[in-house]
């Protein structure tokens, strides 16, 4: 931008004290922005700032994310998606001289804008540079694995595209990803690799039609209680060592594939009975790549599922390398207890916790429950552990 005489000015506050800022120093202006999807708090800023700006006979166009309501067939859509050139960007750029005084020059001072959480440690890199570097590993060679090692938790590190913080942050351009993988499907002639971008794209599609279906706005935010239970879940110490694994390297790395999300959440809301808007945040909060409109539609789709971590462990994690990897107080159990260490003769000496809850039992009270033939207790109680074989 810098070299066609654009200027990046950044801004701390809320939006009508940065579009005051403007009106006083220009006088009348017009607004772009892209259509936002980004959940509940956004939603009633932006529509704050519309009120705003019609107050004062401002305009305020927003581009449709999408051309759902154009009246042409999703098909057709995909396919210009896929094919259409890029707009050019501008040989020049008009920036202007002077600006508000509350408006900082580039983007330094964001770097002291306090969150909260604890830092991800090892996640992804954010930027352009990284998200166009990981785009062509991926098309390079990352994805010759793509289906077959899809669900695996180690290999799918690897051979997913690993693309989704990018997408969500906007480091890189959807049309871009769509268009190269196009790309390359129509220069190469190994079947099997077809395959494997084909089953990418597939993805892609299915990210650009949940995009399609607007806003999805979480429930008003309410504050609920973060019991023993849901504090067991969220820090990885169910004593489950499927869970606990899958949780603390989402804790470190920001990132886990599709599948152990969905066995994330199916624990949380049937296993332990917790509230799913609660972990619904809980997981946010934690996802790199956090997509309000999928994360929601994910997370109800996999509340409706019962499954059992075990049993999904032992066939996706037979020797438990990944859990001795993110559980290391469990590296020396035998291959044939790591998934419930309670069975290990040694277990009292590990600095492992019991099982807070019986998997099998709570599982079938969740299935009758959501067959509606029995009333599920409220919460897996501490009386479901003590009776637990150990
Ligand atoms: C409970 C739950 C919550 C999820 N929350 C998010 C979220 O907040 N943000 C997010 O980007 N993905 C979410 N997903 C979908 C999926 O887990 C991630 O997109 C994927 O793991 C990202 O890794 P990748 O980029 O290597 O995926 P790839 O397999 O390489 O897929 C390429 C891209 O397609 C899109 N995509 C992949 N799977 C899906 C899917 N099932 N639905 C919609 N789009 C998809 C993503 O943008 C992804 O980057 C969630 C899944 C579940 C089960």
């Amino acid at each position: 931008m810098e070299d066609r005489g654009g200027r990046l000015f950044t801004f701390m506050g809320e939006m009508e004290e940065a579009l005051s800022a403007i009106f006083k120093t220009y006088g009348k202006f017009t607004l772009y922005a892209h259509e936002e999807k980004a959940g509940r708090a956004a939603h009633e800023r932006n529509k704050r700032v519309r009120e705003w700006m019609n107050e004062r006979g401002l305009r305020f166009l927003e581009y449709p994310v999408n051309e759902k309501n154009s009246g042409r067939k999703s098909q057709e859509r995909w396919n210009e998606l896929r094919q259409s050139e890029p707009v050019r960007s501008p040989e020049q750029i008009r920036a202007p001289e002077d600006f508000p005084a509350s408006f900082n020059m580039g983007a330094d001072k964001l770097g002291y804008f306090s969150v909260s959480g604890d830092a991800i440690r090892f996640g992804q890199q954010g930027g352009e540079q990284q998200a166009v570097e990981t785009l062509e590993t991926f098309l390079q060679e990352r994805f010759q694995s793509y289906e077959e090692n899809g669900s695996n938790l180690l290999q799918s590190t690897v051979s997913s595209s690993r693309l989704s913080p990018y997408l969500a942050w906007g480091n890189i351009s959807f049309r871009t990803v769509v268009q190269k993988t196009s790309i390359k499907i129509e220069n190469c002639d190994n079947l099997f690799l077809v395959k494997q971008l084909t089953s990418f794209q597939e993805r892609l599609k299915e990210r650009w039609k949940l995009m399609e279906q607007g806003n999805i706005l979480e429930s008003a935010h309410n504050s609920f209680k973060k019991d023993d239970l849901f504090l067991r879940w969220f820090n990885g110490e169910t004593g489950i060592p499927m869970i606990d694994a899958a949780m603390n390297c989402l804790h470190k790395t920001g990132w886990i594939p599709s599948k152990y999300r969905g066995v994330l959440v199916s624990f949380a809301v049937n296993t332990l009975s917790l509230n799913v808007q609660m972990c619904s945040d809980a997981l946010a909060s934690l996802f790199l790549d956090y997509e309000p409109v999928i994360h929601v539609h994910q997370i109800h789709k996999m509340s409706q599922k019962v499954q059992d971590p075990v049993k999904i462990g032992k066939k996706e994690d037979s020797d438990g390398v990944f859990i001795k990897r993110y559980l290391p107080s469990l590296s020396n159990v035998p291959s044939k207890h790591i998934h419930e260490p309670w069975h290990y003769p040694g277990f009292f000496h590990l600095d492992y916790q019991a099982p807070a809850v019986d998997v099998k039992k709570a599982n079938q009270a969740a299935r009758k429950s959501r067959s509606g033939t029995a009333a599920r207790s409220a919460k897996a109680s501490d009386h479901e552990q003590l009776k637990f074989d150990l």
